[in-house]
């Protein structure tokens, strides 16, 4: 099966457990995928009458089915080659004419369809990296190389295909649905392709029943979110986003996330994203890289792939235990060093040991457990204190 007959298998069985948002959602990214405006103005019905109808939800999921089956038979419009990189970095290096900071010199690459998640605490250079790559500072040493779908001509260009979005988004007057239509037009999209476009986006991001709210009665949260709709529709070949989640509740997060991972995917557009975050769990579960940065360097030398395995099994616990009883019932573990920082523990076991042993000694010697996690592969182990 291919990947469009498999995405559109996957929105089948969301709807038909009953996951009728997420299996929407889906449902229009694959209807995206088709570049096909007779199909945009089916699902902007469907959204219309779905919103209507909240509750009916064994009509929704006939609707639904019915309009799969439009979409698989129009087909996906191109699949574009996603194994190059968007961006090349290599060797880049910045330091600031006032204070001793520095970037780098380190390497970045970006591929469409790609995640890329850059953590480490204030102040150690996320948002210089992401102005570097998006061509808003000069790097001092190194190259960078962008290779786009179709050659850039001039600044313009570049700063289209490359959408950076600061951590102040830029301040709208107007409503979402004129803001949109308005974006498009700069873009080229002209005529019904315009409207539909516009409204199809509103219903993809969750704003659907804001779309004739005035943009100043968004709430912060939402304001982040049209501002990542509004630069999907210039149709970016990298995103840029300087801590989009700061201002998001845990659940908002988690959608946002979600979106960026399902919408950078595209068979039609596909883009790639860099992300920065304090939110390293979430972050790292949609990333396909992380980038640790501490004081302008990679740490350790890492660019850390998610999949790598750690030599040592590092787990991060919050328990009302004391250190000595968790020294003693860990003992013949292989424990090797337990941390505290005052809210959490973190236990640093060898590498023989595995995470389902500990787990059983925890339940047979009664110990009392709020949180436990396995981040043997994951940054947080570097953020110790
Ligand atoms: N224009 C500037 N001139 C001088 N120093 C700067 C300038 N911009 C940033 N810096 C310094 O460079 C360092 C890295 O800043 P940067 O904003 O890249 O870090 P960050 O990891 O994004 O932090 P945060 O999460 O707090 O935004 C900091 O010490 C900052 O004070």
């Amino acid at each position: 099966m291919n990947l469009f007959n498999q995405r559109l298998a996957e929105v089948s069985d969301f709807y038909q457990n009953g996951d009728l948002n997420l299996g929407f959602r889906k449902l229009i990214d694959s209807a995206l995928d088709t570049g096909n405006t007779e199909i945009l103005k089916e699902v902007i019905s469907y959204t219309d009458w779905r919103h209507q109808n909240p509750d009916d939800s064994t009509n929704d999921v006939a609707k639904a089915m019915n309009l799969l089956e439009k979409i698989r038979q129009v087909g996906p419009k191109n699949q574009p080659n996603s194994n190059r990189n968007i961006i090349n970095a290599k060797n880049i290096s910045k330091q600031y004419a006032k204070g001793n900071f520095k970037l780098g010199p380190l390497d970045v690459s970006i591929q469409p369809s790609k995640i890329v998640g850059l953590v480490g605490e204030n102040g150690n250079g996320k948002t210089t990296l992401l102005r570097l790559l998006a061509g808003e500072l000069k790097p001092d040493s190194g190259n960078i190389d962008y290779q786009f779908r179709e050659n850039f001509n001039n600044h313009y260009d570049l700063r289209t295909k490359l959408v950076y979005i600061p951590q102040r988004i830029e301040v709208l007057r107007g409503g979402l649905l004129d803001n949109l239509q308005f974006t498009l037009t700069n873009h080229g999209v002209l005529g019904e392709d315009n409207y539909y476009m516009a409204l199809t986006a509103l219903a993809r991001m969750g704003l659907w029943q804001y779309k004739e709210l005035n943009w100043a009665r968004l709430s912060s949260g939402y304001k982040m979110r049209f501002e990542l709709t509004r630069t999907l529709l210039r149709q970016p070949e990298v995103l840029l986003l300087d801590e989009p989640l700061a201002n998001l509740d845990v659940l908002a997060q988690q959608v946002i996330l979600e979106d960026l991972k399902s919408l950078s995917e595209s068979l039609y557009r596909p883009f790639g994203v860099v992300l920065s975050s304090q939110q390293l769990y979430e972050v790292e579960k949609i990333s396909d890289k992380i980038i640790y940065l501490e004081k302008g360097k990679l740490v350790n030398d890492s660019s850390i792939k998610i999949d790598e395995a750690s030599h040592q099994l590092i787990l991060e616990l919050e328990s009302e235990i004391s250190r000595e009883i968790l020294q003693e019932k860990l003992a013949s573990f292989g424990l090797e060093k337990i941390h505290f920082n005052g809210g959490n523990y973190m236990l640093f076991f060898n590498p023989e040991t595995s995470f389902n042993e500990v787990l059983k000694q925890f339940g047979e010697s009664d110990i009392p457990l709020t949180y436990i996690r396995d981040i043997s592969n994951s940054s947080r182990r570097f953020f110790i204190n």
